[in-house]
């Protein structure tokens, strides 16, 4: 849908159009930025309220810097909106998040503005780091590199290794700390609690008021300003700051807390800070969901609306006429309570998506068995080891993709010591709008690799439960993982009495004569229909739902290639290495001759987009297996071979 910018905002294609305006002029400008963002996102969807957040910081910081030459690298990125409006796309923008649209998040491939792909958190520092090195090296001194970071980001370990890094180089680097004391959820641990404390300390302010003073002047002080501000800053911070003030701990100089919202005062400190080398981090406080009354006041629901009416706060929900399915995170969060409350060994873990994954279902019944760890796979990983050495039950919450992040942890914390430790990996498979950073692609692949793995995906909302119930009483000495998608299962009626799963154990869907669909998880709804309707066309394919990549139903796998010559993998994950593989493997490993297709997501970036439209480039949604099953039914005529 066209939306109209206002009358300034429609001026601006880049930053060198905004640059011709008067600073008076960016409040205004601010204005009708915010409420482009509000426009489009309230009929296209995506992230919001963060965007809303750094209005002010964004037009201050384009105002500012030499863009793209300098470069800014926004942290996660789902903060992004109004630097891609600002930077050549503001007529694209509705296609944000729209298959073959424009990316939710900044990518290098889409714009030079666009400094460094992003879309998992915590890179900024790091990324910033190794341009402005590289500037450094390259003699470019008058090059500025700012990392844009939350203090949700700034709660994983690799922004502290940047830290620890940056502040030993004497490079042009300068953080900004977008501190609006929120992640998804409201933010924990106990740096957001120091992050407060520097927020609201008397001492801090009167600092902060200091350094205005001595950055207002820094234009008089003429050739020396650097030395003499140094000098200055120095007497002023006293050894009590220093000592207490982490960043200064860490060598990066600290300025700040000031307010995000104050474009004029922004400006001003931007201005000044170009001026000052070396590693610098400026913190802002800022509001998420800024200008947006409803978002300000519930920042998480907030985060990523959906639809909405920008008028009443209304948020869109498609009609329905009959019960829905539930979606899997919330059979995850419920099932979470039930089973823990038979079982006290058992624990919930998340790093940073409580309302994500639904742990936080838990984490209100039982506040002293679920944590929210913050934006830290690694230690998700490594705490739930931990826990599990003292003979808990861990069920540590993980989207796929951010397991990507704590592969280590894994293999060296989990399955070398055989901890009992089970992974959730909700987001499994296509994610959707979100887009490559965020496809659920690679874990089958990389869990059926390590030794004491078991790797298992639900078909359903009941298998998921009955996995989860399983999960517990196998004590098999390893980690066990069920992945499961995003969004809804397939049974409205899902809440079942538990029944324990064989680990290892498929189940046969249908039995047939052409060919042997054989499927792992949710996706094989997808080869019920196909085979629904090949049925009624008059093809007879065999359908059978693993459960388990590793261990393999070896005896159902026998059955298989004993009767099929013909036999079709599907899998919402990566084709190299992942289901198919490891059937493949199989085959080959006890000899079987069969023509085997193996679908699921190519060796290929899947860009972004609704989930079924990926299925369907991918080729692995219903019409795709149709056409398969069609093209491999009819090339030959089916028969068995052994050996
Ligand atoms: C590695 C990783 N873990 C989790 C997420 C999911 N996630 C995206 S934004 C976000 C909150 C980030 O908080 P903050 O950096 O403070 O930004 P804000 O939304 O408050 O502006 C989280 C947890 C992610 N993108 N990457
Ligand atoms: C930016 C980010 O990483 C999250 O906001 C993510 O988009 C959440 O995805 P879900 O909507 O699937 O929870
Ligand atoms: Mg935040």
């Amino acid at each position: 849908m066209e939306v109209q910018a206002g009358p300034l905002l429609s001026q601006i294609n880049y930053p060198s159009d905004l640059k011709k305006f008067n600073e008076d002029q960016l409040e205004e400008i601010c204005k009708e930025l915010r409420q482009y963002i509000i426009d489009v996102v309230s009929v296209n969807g995506g992230h919001f309220a963060a965007s809303l957040g750094v209005v002010e910081l964004t037009v201050a910081l384009h105002y500012v810097l030499n863009t793209p030459y300098d470069q800014l690298v926004w942290d996660v990125g789902h903060q992004a909106y109004g630097h891609k409006i600002l930077t050549g796309r503001r007529n694209v923008f509705h296609t944000n998040r729209i298959y073959n649209g424009i990316s939710g998040f900044p990518k290098r491939s889409e714009s030079e503005y666009d400094t460094f792909g992003v879309g998992h958190s915590s890179t900024s520092i790091s990324a910033a780091l190794g341009m402005a090195v590289a500037s450094h090296y390259k003699g470019e001194t008058d090059r500025q590199h700012v990392a844009v970071i939350g203090d949700g980001a700034m709660t994983a370990g690799i922004a502290f290794e940047a830290l620890n890094h940056g502040g030993i180089e004497n490079s042009n680097l300068l953080v900004i700390l977008n501190d609006n004391c929120m992640s998804i959820d409201p933010n924990v641990g106990a740096l957001k609690e120091y992050l407060t404390d520097i927020t609201t300390s008397k001492s801090y302010n009167r600092f902060r008021d200091d350094v205005s003073a001595v950055l207002s002047k820094i234009s008089e002080l003429g050739p020396n300003a650097h030395e003499i501000v140094k000098k200055i800053e120095k007497s002023i911070k006293g050894t009590l700051l220093k000592k207490s003030n982490l960043f200064e701990s860490l060598k990066f100089r600290y300025f700040g807390p000031i307010d995000g919202h104050d474009i004029e005062h922004l400006v001003k400190v931007l201005n000044d800070l170009k001026d000052i080398p070396g590693p610098k981090i400026l913190h802002c406080v800022t509001i998420k969901g800024k200008g947006f009354a409803l978002a300000e006041k519930d920042q998480t629901k907030w985060h990523a609306p959906g639809l909405f009416d920008k008028i009443t706060g209304e948020i869109k929900k498609t009609v329905v006429d009959k019960p829905q399915p539930p979606k899997y995170q919330d059979v995850f969060g419920h099932t979470m309570v039930e089973l823990a409350e038979q079982n006290d060994k058992i624990m919930g873990i998340t790093p940073a998506m409580p309302s994500g994954c639904s742990l936080n279902i838990m984490m209100r019944a039982m506040p002293n068995r679920a944590f929210d760890v913050g934006i830290a796979e690694q230690h998700a990983v490594t705490f739930s080891a931990g826990l599990a050495t003292q003979g808990l039950i861990p069920y540590c919450n993980i989207y796929s993709s951010f397991m990507q992040r704590a592969f280590d942890q894994v293999v060296h914390d989990v399955a070398l010591q055989k901890l009992p430790v089970v992974f959730c990996l909700d987001r499994a498979g296509i994610a959707g709008a979100d887009g490559p950073t965020h496809h659920g692609a690679y874990d089958i692949a990389f869990f059926r690799c390590i030794p004491n793995m078991i790797v298992s995906a639900p078909m359903n909302e009941e298998e998921l439960r009955n996995l989860m119930y399983t999960a517990q009483l196998k004590h098999h000495g390893g980690p066990f993982s069920i992945r499961y998608p995003r969004g809804n299962g397939v049974m409205p009626d899902w809440k079942r009495p538990f029944k324990e799963i064989e680990v290892g154990k498929g189940r046969k869907i249908c039995d047939g004569e052409d060919i042997a669909i054989l499927t792992l998880g949710h996706i094989g709804n997808e080869a019920v229909k196909a085979c629904l309707e090949l049925n009624a066309e008059g093809y007879h394919p065999a359908h059978y739902d693993l459960r388990f990549a590793k261990p393999l139903d070896e005896r159902m796998l026998h059955e298989v290639f004993s009767k099929f010559s013909k036999v079709i993998t599907i899998e919402d994950g990566c084709i190299q290495g992942g289901f198919g593989s490891a059937v493949l493997e199989f085959a080959a490993d006890h000899k079987y001759k069969a023509e085997i297709k193996r679908l699921g997501m190519p060796d290929a970036v899947i860009e972004h987009g609704e989930q079924a439209e990926l299925w369907d480039e991918c080729g692995y949604d219903a019409h795709a297996i149709i056409y398969e099953v069609k093209q491999m039914v009819m090339a030959r005529p089916t028969k068995s071979l052994v050996g």
